[in-house]
């Protein structure tokens, strides 16, 4: 059921046995007989291939970070991006399972929940439930759950930047909302987890991985709520066509030059294409933005965000769509929401704003995340 895929490197306080033995408590719970954690830490550690660095992205990285971000592309770069071992990963609970044993687990191992939580019974259409993301001051890693059909998975590794979009949408009970870019899923179950909306949509255009969100929801969506689901393959700019004013709230969680992966091709053509592709993206992003635009009614608000830091995708395309879409307002993200993750992420401050950036620095290393909310007014 679980991979040996398990990372733990120098300055985890707790010792790695320790780490595989508190977790291996958890798996009668789950399946007992398929449990393959059996090395230790360090031995799959010393197994496990260095990432190469892409001098190409690289390069090209600093030319541009240097003077978008100044010093804080100094310490995402040397603290973070090029510093793989230091990555952390958030573990998102699934609150369709029993979690009992789980979360004892992960206290027991150093976890702690990254939002505070608010008692079940005070949920109500005005308070969305704050998903449950355990983080760990140590970049460790439990191991990824494999799919396996008619058995929900507890929990989703991702990086806890990741749950701001969704956290800005502000899912409330009953809402139609729109995924637009929703391949691999993680933050339609995010959706999921704030929320039972009344209709989650759920898109993506290209076909391996639209099989893959299919995968991804069948993993952690239990039949009863999978009416409420509907899962389309369509290039996400003709959906504001389609279905005009038809959603509460859409997040396009865009197609981008996503930093930390692309740094890491080892194939340097495959890093040339890409900063040639880079150039392209915010066309397509402010056409998926505006298509966005489209589909949500007037009052109701669309989420615009990318795991980049580049300005050319972020603010600029925000900017763009602000000044040609008639009858649209940006809207800040609520401060208490920045006030309450800003212990543990670090938001970049630009002036004007259009939208928060969460950037990888040392000791605050989720991100990159760039979050901007728009509300239609007509
Ligand atoms: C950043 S990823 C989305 C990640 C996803 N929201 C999650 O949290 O798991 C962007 C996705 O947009 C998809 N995409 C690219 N062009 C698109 C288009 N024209 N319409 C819809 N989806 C598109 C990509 O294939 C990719 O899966």
């Amino acid at each position: 059921m679980f991979s040996t895929k398990l990372c733990c490197i120098k300055g985890f306080s707790s010792s790695p046995l320790l780490f595989l033995k508190s977790f291996k408590r958890v798996l009668p719970s789950l399946s007992h007989s398929q449990c393959t954690v059996t090395n230790t830490l360090e031995a799959q550690c010393k197994s496990k291939p260095q990432k190469q660095v892409c001098k190409t992205v690289l390069k090209h990285f600093d030319a541009q970070y240097s003077e978008e971000l100044g010093e804080q592309w100094r310490s995402a770069r040397w603290d973070v991006l090029l510093n793989a071992l230091s990555w952390q990963y958030g573990v998102l609970l699934n609150r369709f399972c029993d979690l009992t044993n789980l979360k004892q687990c992960l206290t027991e191992l150093g976890y702690t929940n990254l939002l505070p939580q608010t008692h079940p019974e005070s949920h109500s259409q005005t308070s969305p439930i704050p998903p449950q993301c355990f983080i760990h001051r140590d970049p460790v890693r439990i191991p990824t759950q494999n799919h396996h059909p008619g058995w929900l998975k507890q929990y989703y590794l991702l990086n806890a930047a990741s749950l701001l979009p969704v956290l800005s949408l502000n899912v409330k009970e009953g809402e139609h909302v729109l995924d637009l870019c929703a391949a691999p899923g993680g933050k339609s179950l995010t959706v999921l987890q704030t929320a039972t909306p009344g209709l989650l949509h759920c898109n993506e255009v290209d076909q391996h991985r639209h099989d893959w969100l299919l995968k991804t929801l069948e993993s952690y969506v239990p039949p009863t709520l999978r009416h409420l689901l509907s899962v389309t393959h369509l290039d996400g700019r003709s959906i504001g066509s389609m279905k005009p004013g038809a959603y509460d709230k859409v997040l396009v969680d865009a197609p981008c030059s996503n930093d930390r992966s692309w740094l890491y091709t080892p194939d340097t053509h495959q890093g040339e294409m890409w900063l040639k592709e880079r150039t392209q993206l915010p066309l397509l992003q402010k056409e998926l933005l505006c298509s966005a635009l489209a589909a949500v009614r007037p009052g109701g608000v669309v989420v615009y965000s990318t795991c980049t830091m580049s300005q050319a995708e972020n603010q600029s395309v925000v900017e763009a769509v602000l000044a040609s879409y008639q009858g649209v307002e940006l809207l800040e993200l609520e401060q208490h929401l920045i006030d309450s993750l800003s212990d543990h992420f670090c938001f970049a401050h630009f002036h004007p704003s259009v939208g928060q950036l969460v950037i990888p620095q040392k000791g605050k290393t989720w991100g990159p995340m760039y979050v901007s909310r728009l509300r239609r007014i007509y």
